[in-house]
Formats: structure tokens, sequence, C-alpha cells
């Protein structure tokens, strides 16, 4: 299906993602209003066409995209709301919004995160908040790095929805000639998959920052297949094909690229960072930092076996250190 009529839609963020989505919808007949929260990077994006903050090689069409910083005005008159900055900060850019700005529209995760405290999915909590239908809810999930899309790789996306219709549009929307997307309906079980190849990520930077190998990583990072599917069938049993590319591919392009914010602030806790230290050097957000968290109080009800998400816990939470950590790991991965 092709998009003939313009469609209106919010964007709701100001990073790297979320100018990657922008660039995508403005080569469809997609009319955009784009939220930004800080002033002087709307200003500049305005004046300018670029976002100076992230990915600023990407030129915006800013007769395509209208850019504000007030949320309200941001989301009148909107089909679609793409959410797209860190699960932490959600609540914070949705401020003053209420059940009825949401009424029949179409709400859009891009974010790959919990939200931390309630330990819920972003739909769940829009769903909860907002009292968004889950038929018009969906997630933007599969590998695919921002950084990849300003330079126009080809990539894939996968939109997934309980709804078919709704991942159908959605999909229509971020279909383009450098993006091919594939609509599914295992919401819950990709939204899942997505916040937990964060924290297998976080992994792969702590062994490489202490100087493991691939070799090692090639093991980590299929066990840690394995822990996602023990917990994402654990909390959401149905049947799914695991190897497919919104969840290993995911995980995998997450694991081995530099783009990855995950890995990276892995890599620095790993050389010896601590963690306000890590997270200064890097103007980026690591979502499996706050995801762990979650993910191991959610699975204190379940009790599934995870002892990567443990471990990275036990470095980032209880100040354990990463190499006996690493070496607890190499004890029981097979
Ligand atoms: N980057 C990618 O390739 C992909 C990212 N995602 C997901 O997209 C979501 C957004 O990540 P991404 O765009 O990469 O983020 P970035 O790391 O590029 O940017 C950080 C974002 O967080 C905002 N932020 C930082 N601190 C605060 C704060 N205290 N309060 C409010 N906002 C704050 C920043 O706003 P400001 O600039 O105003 O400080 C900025 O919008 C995440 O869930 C991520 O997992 C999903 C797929 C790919
Ligand atoms: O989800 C992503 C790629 O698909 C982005 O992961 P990072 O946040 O680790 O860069």
């Amino acid at each position: 299906m092709k998009v003939t009529q313009p469609v209106r839609l919010t964007m709701v963020g100001g990073g790297s993602w979320a100018t990657a989505l922008v660039k995508i919808l403005s080569e469809n007949n997609v009319s955009v209003k784009w939220w930004l929260r800080k002033t002087t990077d709307a200003e500049h994006l305005k004046k300018f066409g670029h976002n100076p903050s992230y990915l600023s090689d990407v030129q915006i069409n800013t007769r395509k995209v209208k850019v504000c910083t007030k949320i309200r005005e941001a989301v009148r008159d909107s089909d679609y709301i793409i959410l797209a900055v860190p699960a932490a900060f959600i609540g914070d850019a949705l401020t003053g919004l209420k059940p009825e700005h949401f009424k029949e529209k179409y709400v859009v995760s891009a974010i790959k995160g919990m939200i931390p405290g309630a330990n819920q999915l972003v739909t769940d909590w829009v769903s909860e908040q907002y009292g968004v239908p889950t038929k018009r809810m969906s997630v933007i999930a599969g590998p695919c790095h921002a950084e990849e899309v300003a330079l126009e790789k080809q990539s894939y996306l996968t939109i997934a929805s309980q709804d078919p219709d709704c991942a159908e549009r959605v999909a229509d929307l971020l279909r383009c000639r450098f993006v091919q997307t594939t609509p599914v309906d295992d919401i819950y079980g990709i939204e899942y998959s997505a916040v937990m190849k964060n924290i297998i990520a976080l992994a792969c930077g702590i062994t490489r920052g202490l100087g493991y190998g691939d070799n090692f990583q090639a093991v980590l990072v299929s066990n840690a297949m394995q822990e996602i599917k023990r917990f994402v069938d654990a909390i959401y049993p149905k049947h799914r094909d695991l190897s497919g590319s919104a969840y290993l591919g995911d995980l995998l392009v997450t694991a081995y690229s530099p783009f990855s914010r995950n890995r990276t602030f892995g890599t620095l806790i790993g050389r010896g960072y601590t963690i306000q230290s890590a997270q200064a050097e890097m103007n980026m957000i690591a979502e499996g930092y706050y995801a762990v968290k979650s993910i191991y109080e959610i699975n204190r009800k379940f009790g599934v076996d995870m002892p990567i998400t443990n471990a990275v816990y036990n470095i980032l939470y209880e100040r354990a250190a990463p190499t006996g950590e690493m070496n607890g790991l190499k004890q029981v991965l097979q």
C-alpha cells in the first residue's frame, strides 16, 4: 500500500533516532510537527535546517517539517504521534498532555527502554496514562542505527501492533528508498526483546573493555539469545521465531556495531570508568542502564535463569567488580 494522502504526524524527541525518523518520513507524503525540548536546538533547526546536537549532517526540509517546543501545539491536529525520547524522560516530554490529547490518534513507540520505577513497557505505560487503545498502539523495531539511516544505508524496520491494520499503516509511513518495513503482531515480545538486547550489548561492551575477544563474545551473544527467549516466553508466552531480524538481528547490530550507545557505555565500564564518568563521556543515552534494573526487578516474580542480566545488574547497581562478574559468567556460559 503506498501513502497517497498527506498524513499529519508529530515526532516527540530531539535525539539521534528522532532525527533519523524525521529524515525517513520526509521521503514520504507526511507532514511532520517535530517537538524538541531545547529552544536553542529548535531555533537552530528552523534557521539552518539541521539538528545542531545530533546527526547534524542530516538536512531537514523545513517546508515539510515544522519545529516546535510546546507539546500541546505539537500534537494538535496530528493523526500519528511517534515517541522517540529515552524511556526515562518520556513522562517529562509529555507533561501537560491529557487523555483527550491522544483521542483518535495512533501512538507509535520508537523507544527501546522501560519506564524506570514503574518497570513498564512504554506501550503499557502510554495505554495506562492516556487511555490509548491497544489497537492504536505500535512499536518500531529492528536492527537500525540512526547513524546509518543518516547515511542512507539500506535498513529494515519491523512494525509491531496487535492490530494488523495499524501495523500496516505505520509500516507504510516508514517505507522509503533505503528502508524496508514489515508489519507483524508480536508487539510485547518485540518490545521486551528490544529492551533486553540493550542489556546484552552492555555486557558485550564490558567484556570488550576488559579485553575479552570475539570468541568469548560469540558465546556470550548465543547464550544471550537463549536468555532473552526464556524471559520473553515466560512473561508473554506466544509462538514466535526469535531468529527474525526484530529479535536476533537487533541483538546482533547492538552487540557488534561501534554505533551502539549501549555497547559503548559497557566498554567504558569495562575499562574502569565509573557510571557517572561513562555517562558524562557520552552525549547519548544507553537505555540498557535503566532497563537492566527494571528487568531484574520484574524477574524477581518470574525467577527466569538470567545470568547475563544478573551480572550486568550487579556491576551497574551493586558495585560488583566487572572482572569478578565476568569470571562468574565464564563458568556458566556454554
Ligand atoms: N539512536 C538509535 O540508533 C536508535 C535509538 N532507539 C531508541 O530511541 C530512543 C531515543 O534514543 P536516541 O534518539 O538514540 O537518544 P540520544 O542518545 O541520541 O539522545 C538523547 C535524547 O535524550 C534526551 N535527554 C537527555 N537527557 C534528558 C533529560 N534529563 N530529560 C529529557 N530528555 C533528555 C535528549 O534531549 P536533549 O538533546 O534536549 O538533551 C535527546 O533527545 C531510545 O529509546 C533508543 O533506545 C531505537 C532505535 C535506534
Ligand atoms: O536499537 C538500536 C539499533 O537497532 C540502537 O541501539 P543503541 O541505543 O545501543 O545504539
